[in-house]
């Protein structure tokens, strides 16, 4: 079978995004493999999946799927470029859509200048809802010891799990070294995508993120939320804030406990392709 997909990025976090609207598209793993490897295949961080909507206050459902193959519930960088996407294709001439993921319910806005603005939805904070099963110290500080290292950080679900560490310099941040082994600590049943966070004002950080299931990718979108929600719960950022990631510029804005997130960045369509694939 000819399977047509589209490669696209939000701040260098990039995707192969296949359009199931029409017809259903059931991934396999080897197919996801084929989709997502850099060098036996496409290469991306994530494969996202649009489908036609289940409820009809949604414009779209969709799916999200790391390039380890894990399905999951929340990419803030794969919303714009879906925005983009069904903009691209025709499938919606809205400027605002709702869409639906596994866990979250997110509305996105096609701005004049080019960029999108999502409702990320509001943040989960209790440890359960992130999940994270460790000694919660002092939330919104959490600690526990990795390999006899203790560790603070702040722990938020975004709709998928987020830790987030404050660090003197990103650049010099240990995070080949400690991503993978926070990721899949036992603290965090589902694993973890684990931000590294350089405060340099009120209004402007610097990101770096492991996340789980691709590794450290140019941006994530849920990880510059949870970034920005952590940082506000430590009384250290204010309601909007601009978040350098290795890929391009992020802007959060987060009014505090209870309220939404937005997140406002890029998504640019890179190329469309075909690949042959066995039935
Ligand atoms: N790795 C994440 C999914 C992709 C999130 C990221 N690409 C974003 O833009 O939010 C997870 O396993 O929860």
């Amino acid at each position: 079978m000819k399977l047509s997909f589209t490669k696209m990025h939000g701040a260098g976090n990039d995707f192969v995004v296949i359009d199931a609207t029409r017809a259903p598209f059931r991934p396999t793993p080897a197919l996801l493999h084929k989709l997502t490897d850099r060098r036996f295949g496409v290469g991306c961080d994530q494969v996202l999946v649009i489908e036609a909507p289940t409820a009809p206050d949604i414009d779209f459902n969709y799916r999200i799927f790391n390039a380890d193959g894990s399905e999951v519930g929340q990419c803030g960088n794969g919303s714009r470029a879906l925005a983009r996407f069904v903009r691209e294709r025709g499938l919606s001439d809205k400027d605002s859509i709702r869409v639906r993921t596994s866990t979250s319910t997110l509305e996105l806005r096609q701005l004049p200048d080019g960029r999108v603005r999502v409702n990320m939805g509001v943040p989960r904070l209790a440890p359960a809802q992130v999940p994270f099963t460790g000694a919660a110290a002092q939330a919104p500080l959490y600690r526990l010891e990795l390999d006899g290292q203790p560790l603070e950080f702040g722990a938020v679900s975004m709709g998928n799990p987020h830790a987030v560490l404050e660090v003197p310099d990103v650049d010099a941040a240990p995070v080949g070294e400690l991503g993978p082994r926070l990721q899949r600590h036992r603290a965090f049943p589902e694993q973890v995508n684990v931000g590294f966070l350089q405060i340099q004002g009120r209004d402007h950080v610097r990101l770096r993120v492991y996340e789980r299931g691709a590794g450290e990718t140019l941006a994530c979108g849920s990880g510059a939320c949870a970034a920005v929600v952590a940082g506000r719960l430590w009384d250290r950022l204010g309601e909007k804030v601009d978040v350098e990631v290795r890929g391009g510029m992020l802007t959060i804005e987060w009014a505090g406990e209870g309220q939404p997130v937005y997140m406002t960045g890029p998504a640019e369509t890179v190329f469309t392709g075909e690949l042959e694939w066995p039935n």
